[in-house]
Order: structure tokens, then C-alpha cells, then sequence
């Protein structure tokens, strides 16, 4: 699909759809394949845009370079080119409106648990059809396919259209969500800073795909290592995409922090709230448990072992995704899946009362004296409408805000090795010698 061709009524390549949806809340399609009739296609109405409108009406995406490349077309994949009337269905349920979710890395470890998960309708609801695309690359395309084969396996009633495809251009057209994974892995003898500039070629490129072809209000979560400066850098070519949708994955972190918080205190996980992790997704992260609480106390109450709150514990967080690596030979994929639905669910629920959760976001205007202009992690809470606001009233003691400070001059330090990319000039890298991954040791 060409870019000058781009309608809001047009879909997979086996279906393109031109009907007038202005006066239906959605349309069902009257193609009756011989497939189980699980499996539909709904179009969503548009407000106000009529898909009789000639394309010259027809809002376009800001002017953009747009890989022509005819090859790197987005494919529907298998049972979920085919199409079924919802009519029937509509009788006993109602569905909401499709969304459109764009997942890159998609043959990787990580998206082989998500995706499942977000088929599953536990991320979004039961009543919430999605389509997913997923974006590879020529070395992992036969991968791509075998994860497309297994979402047709799995018969999800939700999953109403799976896209494979190796040009992010077509993969992120229209997407209400990116989940950007896919990053080059850190490899022996490679400094941090040729990981900076290899994956941040891989995000800037994507983050101008962002720009051009999804959707205005797009929420992206970005993943892959180092994603703090990879989410800064993504975001920077995105201009036209506020800022604030943008956000690092440290959710994980938190989970990390909860866990050994609960085990300390003999308590069970569920009864840890309050963790903020601040800072970068590496190891000079700062896990807070100055505000954390168990059982809606204060963990300082709870557990009175100071040493061990400012030292073991904070280093076991800090590294554990090491650890891991240590025993698995590969970096966390399970619990990040899992870390990233927790992510979204608390962007498209209520936060609870008191609660926060965290997340690497944008800096602008913080009430904690944290530089501007970096992604950061921070406290957040949601009124579960896709958007969020900084949790104000934390209070930082002398051992946060001297680690903080550390995490903060190496998001600096890494935003400086990464100004080309971020149109900022030429880059200057001097990073810390402590600067690591959690993954590494
Ligand atoms: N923020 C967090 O909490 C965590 C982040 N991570 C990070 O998530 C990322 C993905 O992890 P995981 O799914 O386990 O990794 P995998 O190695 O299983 O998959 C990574 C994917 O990245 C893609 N990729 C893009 N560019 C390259 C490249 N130059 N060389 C090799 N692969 C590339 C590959 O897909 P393709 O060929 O299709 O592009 C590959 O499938 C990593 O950066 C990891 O460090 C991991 C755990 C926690
Ligand atoms: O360092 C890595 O690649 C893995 C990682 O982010 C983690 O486990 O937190």
C-alpha cells in the first residue's frame, strides 16, 4: 500500500474494502470463507471521516521518505487473511473496536510469550479484538512466519488480523500501540557505546515510521536495550507524537524490587505496593524503599535491616537480570512479557488508590529536580485512559537523591553518544565506566 493510497477503508491485501461507514458504529463484512466463523474483520468507524471521500480528502500522514521497496509490503498472514460476517456473534457479545497493535523483535524470546498473551484478551480485556503486527527483518522472516503459524494454532477469538512484515512503514500504520523489542543484544567485546549507536539507528529509523503512519495518539513502549535513550531517541524522530507516549520498560525492575521486598518480609508479593524504580533500566537504577510499603506500611517499619535495604537489596535489583543470565544463558523473557503487560494494563486501568507504578518517561517539567529532556523512570499513576501523570509527593532522603543523581548524569552522559541521532549535533561519549546493563556483569 503506497502511501499516496492511504484510506482509512483499506485493508489486508485479500480485502480491499471501500463501503460508506459514516452512519454504522462499525460494518461487518459479508465474506464467508470456509474457516470456523471465529474469525472477522471489523471496521471501525471513523469519526467523521467518510470512506467515500475521494484520496485526495483524505487526511494523509505528514510528508515523510518512504522506503518504496515493493518487497517489504505488510502480509496478512494465513486464517487471519480471511474474513466472517460479526453479525451473529454481535447478538450474544459485543466487541469493542478493533486495535491495531505493532510488535517489533516480533520472532524474538520476548514477543514469543507477549504475544500470546495480548491474543489472549488478558492485556487489553475479553471484549477487546485486536490485530497485531509484527515486524521482523530479511534474517528473521521464516521466524516471523512460524510465530504467525502459531497465533492461527491457538484459535484466539480475539485476534481478528495478524500482519507480518520487514518495513516498519507498513507494520505501523495506523497502530494504537508499539511495543518496540527488537534490539541488537550486547555481544562480548562490544563497548556500551557501539550498542548505543547500532540500536539507536534501529530506533530513530522507527520512530520516524512512528511519525509518518501511526496513529496520532499511539502509545509506545520501548523495550529493547538500552531502552531509556533508544525510547529518547525514538521519541526525537517523532516529533509530530507527543512526547509523553513515549515510555522505557522498567516495569520489570519494579516487579524485581517487589518480589525480593516480599521475601525479605516473609510476606507474599501481592502485599508490596509503592515501589518506585527511578532512573535508567541499568545498574545504577534506584530501586526506592524509603516509599515503598508492605501491607500499606512503610517498608523502613517493616523491614528494619537498613544495611540490607541500602546495600544487598538495592545491588540484587540492580543486577538480577545478570544473575538470570548466569543461569538461563539468555536475558529475561518470560517475566518481561509479563512485566510488559503488566506496563500497559496500568496505563488502560485505574490506578488504585494510593498506588503508583513505574515507568521511563519523558522529563518535562518533573517536580524532582530531575534533568529535562532525558527518559527517566519515575512514579506515574493512570486514570486507565492510555495516559498518565507523575505521582508529585515522594519524598527523596539524602541516599535516594545521591543515587539518583548518578542515574541521571549516566541517562546524560548516554544522551550525549547519541546527538546525531537525536538531531542534537555531533555525539560526545563519555560514559561512566559503571555503566551497565541490568543483563550485565
Ligand atoms: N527493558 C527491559 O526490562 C528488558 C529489555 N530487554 C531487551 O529486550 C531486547 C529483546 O530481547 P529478546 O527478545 O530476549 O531478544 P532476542 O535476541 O530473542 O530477540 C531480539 C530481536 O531483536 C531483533 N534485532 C534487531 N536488530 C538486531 C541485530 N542487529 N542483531 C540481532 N538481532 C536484532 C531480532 O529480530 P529481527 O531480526 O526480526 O529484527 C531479534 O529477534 C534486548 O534488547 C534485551 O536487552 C530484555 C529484558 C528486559
Ligand atoms: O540486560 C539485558 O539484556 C536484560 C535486561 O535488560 C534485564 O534482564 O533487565
Amino acid at each position: 500500500m503506497a502511501l499516496a493510497e492511504f484510506s482509512p477503508c483499506s485493508y489486508s491485501r485479500s480485502q480491499t474494502l471501500t463501503s460508506n461507514l459514516s452512519s454504522a458504529r462499525s460494518i461487518a463484512i459479508d465474506v464467508h470463507l470456509f474457516h470456523r466463523p471465529r474469525f472477522s474483520l471489523r471496521l471501525r468507524r471513523q469519526p467523521n471521516i467518510s470512506c467515500s471521500v475521494a484520496p485526495s480528502q483524505i487526511q494523509s500522514p505528514p510528508p515523510t521518505v518512504r522506503p518504496a521497496d515493493a518487497a517489504n509490503k505488510r502480509e496478512c498472514y494465513g486464517v487471519f487473511c480471511t474474513t466472517y460476517d460479526l453479525r451473529e456473534d454481535d447478538k450474544t457479545k459485543s466487541w469493542k473496536s478493533l486495535i491495531s497493535i505493532a510488535v517489533s523483535g516480533a520472532a524474538g524470546m520476548i514477543s514469543n510469550h507477549l504475544l500470546f498473551k495480548l491474543a489472549s484478551g488478558e492485556v487489553f480485556g475479553p471484549d477487546q479484538p485486536i490485530s497485531l503486527r509484527l515486524l521482523g527483518s530479511e534474517r528473521s522472516y521464516q521466524a516471523l512466519e512460524g510465530v504467525a503459524m502459531e497465533l492461527e494454532d491457538s484459535l484466539y477469538p480475539l485476534l481478528r488480523e495478524v500482519s507480518i512484515g520487514v518495513n516498519p512503514y507498513d507494520i505501523f500504520e495506523d497502530a494504537e500501540w508499539a511495543l518496540l523489542i527488537g534490539a541488537k543484544p550486547r555481544g562480548p567485546g562490544m563497548e556500551r557505546a557501539g550498542l548505543l549507536d547500532i540500536n539507536g539507528q534501529i530506533f530513530a529509523e522507527q520512530g520516524k515510521a512512528l511519525n509518518a503512519v501511526a496513529s496520532r495518539t499511539v502509545k509506545v513502549i520501548v523495550v529493547g536495550n538500552p531502552c531509556n535513550t533508544n525510547a529518547l531517541i525514538c521519541l526525537k524522530n517523532a516529533p509530530n507524537i507527543p512526547a509523553k507516549n513515549f515510555h522505557a520498560l522498567t516495569r520489570l525492575d519494579e516487579n524485581r524490587a517487589k518480589c525480593q521486598l516480599a521475601l525479605k518480609a516473609g510476606v507474599f508479593y501481592d502485599k508490596v505496593s509503592n515501589v518506585t524504580i527511578w532512573g535508567n533500566h541499568s545498574t545504577t537504577q534506584v530501586p526506592d524503599f524509603l516509599n515503598a510499603k508492605i501491607n500499606g506500611i512503610p517498608v523502613k517499619e517493616v523491614i528494619t535491616d537498613t544495611k540490607w535495604l541500602e546495600q544487598e537489596f538495592t545491588e540484587r535489583v540492580q543486577k538480577r537480570g545478570g544473575v538470570l543470565i548466569q543461569k538461563w544463558g539468555r536475558s529475561s523473557a518470560a517475566s518481561t512479557s509479563v512485566s510488559i503487560v503488566d506496563g500497559i494494563r496500568s496505563l488502560v486501568t485505574p490506578t488504585p488508590e494510593g498506588d503508583w507504578f513505574s515507568s521511563g518517561v519523558y522529563t518535562n517539567g518533573n517536580p524532582y529536580g530531575i534533568a529535562e529532556d532525558i527518559v527517566f523512570s519515575m512514579p506515574c499513576r493512570s486514570k486507565g485512559d492510555g495516559d498518565y501523570e507523575l505521582v508529585k509527593n515522594v519524598e527523596i532522603d539524602d541516599f535516594l537523591r545521591e543515587r539518583i543523581k548518578k542515574t541521571e548524569a549516566e541517562l546524560l552522559a548516554e544522551k550525549r553518544c547519541v546527538a546525531h541521532l537525536t538531531g542534537e549535533g555531533n555525539a560526545f561519549c563519555d560514559l561512566p565506566e559503571d555503566t551497565m546493563l541490568p543483563g550485565e556483569l
